[in-house]
């Protein structure tokens, strides 16, 4: 445990390893003391007179002890800590850079609540690891050990008796582990899904007040809280009695010293002196060995989210190379495309999107319409077949060069909370003021732009919510429009706008596509009347392709689905 995370200390290892020699220094001014203390009874002991000056001495060194052990302590927790912070920095940094090379769509699926909660309290927990278990604990434990060493040199029969409270101690603490090692799955499950749920709720509280679903939501919030509440209690409980054991046990290393000792002396087996002496030792080592097993309670715990963030980091990349898009041109083609989240949704897709043509998906909901689309924007590797932009696999190129290809318009809009300039701008960094200005003009959003207060330099607020839904799509659009990606990946929205705010939408979405490659998902089949070829997808499987008119003719789901639109929303309306 402690290997793995050193491996992310990097440059500050060596302080590591400079802060546990300080905690050694520090142990052994706590453990000194003992000795000078038997030094200061000795001499009645042995018959000997006492010497003012030398136990004068003896007093002054136990007090110089104190302090030493004072200084050294402040120094190797500050160079613990300063090591462990940046292990902590090292270790986020390395996990942002393992996400960013994993499948968008797999990071997605984690959870805002789990991604979080690894990022901060998972790694901040092992600073627990790195600036106390490690130093405080070794130190801890190496001191008592040498110690122990020495009390063989003394009287062995005596520091055999200081060493038999070890192994009942030792066992009661196996089966701590043990106990807490069962838990321990089902608290860090139950905290996971409490976290997820949080966020959920709080991202959900505007749906929940519109259609009135305080209770429902609240009584989910309060189950995974009520749940995370017993599942810890669980997990402590099956551990207190053990820890309590180990706690009081171990550190009595005088539990058999002290009257089996005076047994031996009294048989004269072992001498006064010697006792007195290895008690004075046993003693010195308790408190050192106490404070090293308050760290180890928590390792089972420390030792579990090592492993889930070593997981996280392990998850199969993203397949890509560095090359940049070498396509010979920007046909789309999917070759006998398989897919499965955990099942399989898509069973052999094989289509082909010829450059500057749109193509239309329908079908029913959850039908993979979307997953499609995912695929082509690489959000997923497929689990069969192949993708290939021009001719070269979507896994042969860098995302980053794919991504200059391919504008993906999803139905989720989201504005960084910057403002409105700068929100159109990351569709192009390189873009110029004018330059932004003129796709926000594309993309119809002048109409709301001159009626906001600083216009295009209004804060967007959080996740854009100053803005309407209409508006929102407007700026993601004059973002698309921006980057000018010659190949668009269009999810209609299916929330309904407002007739004037479709119109502008309709505009901006055939100002975006012009002369492009399209694929386009389609929710409202009137937009997609003109599509040069559209295809009906149920249940992962291409059903049926043509042009509107040879499908409305041939008969079968398209026309279905037609009818069943038509019944439910009405046919007249205006093509796009
Ligand atoms: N992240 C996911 N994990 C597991 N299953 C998923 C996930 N996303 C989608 N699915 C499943 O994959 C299938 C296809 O879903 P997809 O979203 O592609 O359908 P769709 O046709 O786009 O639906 P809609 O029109 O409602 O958006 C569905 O059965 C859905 O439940």
């Amino acid at each position: 445990m402690f290997k793995k995370v050193l491996e992310y200390a990097g440059e500050y290892r060596r302080t590591t390893y400079a802060s546990i020699a300080v905690m050694l220094l520090g142990v052994l001014m706590s453990v000194l003391p003992y000795f000078s203390i038997y030094r200061l009874i000795a001499p009645p002991l042995t018959g000997e007179l006492a010497n003012p000056g030398q136990s004068l001495l003896w007093a002054a060194a136990i007090a110089l002890c104190g302090v030493l052990y004072a200084l050294l302590y402040v120094k190797g927790l500050s160079l613990s800590h300063r090591a462990a912070y940046s292990t902590l920095r090292n270790l986020r940094v390395s996990l942002q850079g393992r996400l960013e090379k994993q499948p968008l769509g797999v990071i997605k699926e984690k959870g805002t609540g789990t991604l979080k909660k690894m990022f901060t309290d998972d790694i901040d927990s092992i600073e627990l690891l790195l600036a106390h278990a490690l130093p405080e604990g070794l130190a801890n434990v190496a001191v008592p050990f040498f110690v122990f060493i020495a009390m063989f040199f003394v009287d062995w029969k005596l520091a055999l008796l200081s060493l038999c409270s070890l192994p009942l101690g030792l066992a009661a603490m196996g089966a701590m582990y043990q106990a807490g090692t069962s838990k321990v799955g089902d608290y860090y499950a139950s905290a996971r899904k409490m976290n997820n749920t949080i966020v959920e709720y709080i991202n959900g509280m505007e749906v929940v007040k519109v259609f009135n679903r305080d209770g429902d939501s609240y009584r989910r919030f309060e189950q995974d809280v009520r749940g995370y509440r017993d599942f810890t209690l669980a997990w402590y409980k099956v551990c207190w009695p053990w820890m309590a054991l180990y706690n009081s046990i171990l550190p009595c290393v005088a539990l058999f010293t002290l009257p089996v000792g005076a047994f031996l002396v009294l048989k004269d087996y072992s001498t006064l002196p010697d006792l007195a002496l290895v008690l004075c030792m046993s003693f010195g080592t308790g408190a050192p060995l106490l404070r090293a097993l308050s760290f180890l309670a928590a390792m089972p715990q420390v030792s579990y989210k090592i492993h889930a963030l070593e997981q996280l980091m392990s998850a199969l990349p993203l397949a890509q190379t560095e090359a940049p898009f070498s396509g010979r041109d920007h046909t789309v083609t999917f070759d006998r495309v398989h897919f499965a989240y955990r099942e399989e949704v898509l069973h052999g897709i094989s289509l082909t999107v010829p450059e500057g043509s749109l193509t239309a998906l329908v079908g029913e909901s959850g039908s993979g319409k979307s997953t499609l689309a995912k695929l082509l924007v690489h959000y997923y590797d497929v689990t069969g077949g192949a993708i290939r932009l021009g001719g070269q696999d979507l896994r042969d190129m860098s995302l980053q060069a794919l991504n200059d290809q391919i504008s993906y318009v999803s139905q989720e809009q989201f504005l960084f909370n910057t403002s409105l300039l700068e929100n159109i701008r990351a569709g192009r960094l390189t873009a110029t003021d004018e330059e932004v200005m003129e796709a926000a003009r594309k993309a119809q959003c002048m109409e709301f732009l001159d009626r906001l207060p600083e216009g295009i330099h209004t804060m967007a607020g959080d996740g854009g919510k100053q803005l309407s839904g209409g508006e929102r799509q407007r700026i993601c659009l004059a973002r698309a429009i921006l980057k000018d990606a010659p190949v668009i990946v269009l999810d209609e929205a299916t929330a309904s706008v407002d007739a004037d705010n479709e119109q502008y939408i309709q505009e901006a979405i055939s100002e975006l596509c012009r002369g492009k490659t399209l694929l386009v998902i389609a929710h409202r089949l009137h937009t997609i009347r003109d599509a040069d070829q559209i295809l009906v997808i149920r249940d992962g499987r291409i059903a049926q392709r043509g042009t509107h008119d040879l499908l409305m003719e041939e008969g079968g789901p398209y026309r279905d689905l037609v009818s069943a639109r038509e019944q439910s929303q009405g046919w007249n309306r205006r093509p796009a």
